[in-house]
């Protein structure tokens, strides 16, 4: 059979498939319910310093071709995470890295969360994904969109946190914008690796039989994410593995089955994420993308799912 194991970031994963940051993953029991999956690993909710009930309902809606949300950051806050890593992040055999999100309401938040993360006892199974991309939190700019204030950002975390750790991207749209997010990206080698995209924030959907939005908050703009932004996400996991050699790319956006996460990783990124289907479908969806995808390969020859990432073929 084709080896789906993947080796990146000082680990080793069973597979590339993991949840998207936000979903099935507030909760201890959400975040059992990973690990009891088929996924390669698991990463927990975007937390906050404290604990935060996120923004009014309805602020999330399913679609026939994705989903809309926005949250607004509802999580447990730092230390209910923290507590979630000590007993369940191992080390050596039994390894299952687990990936830990950090969206601080500040940038003094974010550093001082980064600072406690460095110093936890599990801080080497532990793999930071500074969050620079949420965009639901009213009246805070995506800091990704601002590429100074990403960069004092860097600056911070980098200054409190010794180990690598990675960013969640925004979905970025024009060349000069992969380019400067590059260049500032560039410049922190610490920052091992991008996970591309975050939702694409700001869409809105009406519900014409009612001539209404389809969510309350921010009069019902929110985050775009499923098949709808497949095409943008794989342009951004591709972008930047071309700008950024040294990185290690995470795919994430519009996986929904094993062909979609093949053409994530042609695209250069080395683990993907699903979120969307994942809500839709339940931690059972990662045996069927496994499957698939370990079928796909193999029906291309592939002995192992890193041999395909990166292969993107251009037309000459
Ligand atoms: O970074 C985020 N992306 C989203 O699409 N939604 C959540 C949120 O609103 O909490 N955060």
């Amino acid at each position: 059979a084709v080896d789906l194991s993947v080796s990146v970031l000082g680990h080793t994963f069973a597979n590339p498939l993991m949840n998207a940051a936000g979903v099935c993953c507030s909760t201890t029991e959400e975040l059992d319910s990973l690990l009891a999956s088929a996924s390669g690993t698991l990463i927990t909710k975007s937390c906050t310093a404290q604990q935060r009930d996120g923004n009014p309902a309805p602020r999330f809606k399913p679609l026939p071709l994705g989903s809309i949300n926005s949250m607004g950051l509802p999580n447990e806050g730092y230390e209910y995470y923290a507590e979630y890593v000590s007993h369940r992040a191992k080390g050596g055999a039994a390894a299952k890295p687990i990936f830990f999100s950090i969206s601080g309401m500040t940038m003094q938040d974010s550093a001082d969360m980064a600072a406690k993360l460095a110093a936890h006892p599990q801080g080497a199974n532990v793999l930071l994904e500074l969050n620079l991309s949420c965009p639901n939190v009213p009246g805070k700019p995506q800091i990704g969109y601002d590429m100074q204030d990403m960069r004092r950002y860097l600056e911070a975390v980098t200054a409190v946190y010794p180990r690598p750790f990675g960013v969640k991207l925004p979905p970025y749209f024009d060349m000069a914008h992969f380019d400067q997010a590059a260049e500032v990206l560039n410049a922190f080698p610490s920052v091992a690796f991008l996970t591309c995209i975050n939702s694409v924030g700001n869409g809105l959907v009406i519900d014409d039989t009612c001539d209404t939005v389809a969510i309350k908050p921010k009069n019902g703009f929110g985050g775009i994410g499923g098949e709808y932004v497949l095409p943008t996400a794989l342009a951004n996991v591709n972008a930047f593995r071309t700008r950024c050699p040294e990185k290690v790319i995470i795919g994430c956006g519009g996986v929904l089955c094993g062909r979609d996460a093949y053409q994530h990783l042609l695209a250069g990124a080395s683990l993907v994420q699903v979120g969307t289907q994942l809500w839709k479908e339940g931690p059972d969806a990662f045996r069927r993308i496994r499957d698939e995808l370990q079928a796909h390969l193999a029906r291309k020859g592939y002995g192992a799912d890193r041999d395909a990432i990166g292969k993107l073929k251009v037309i000459e």
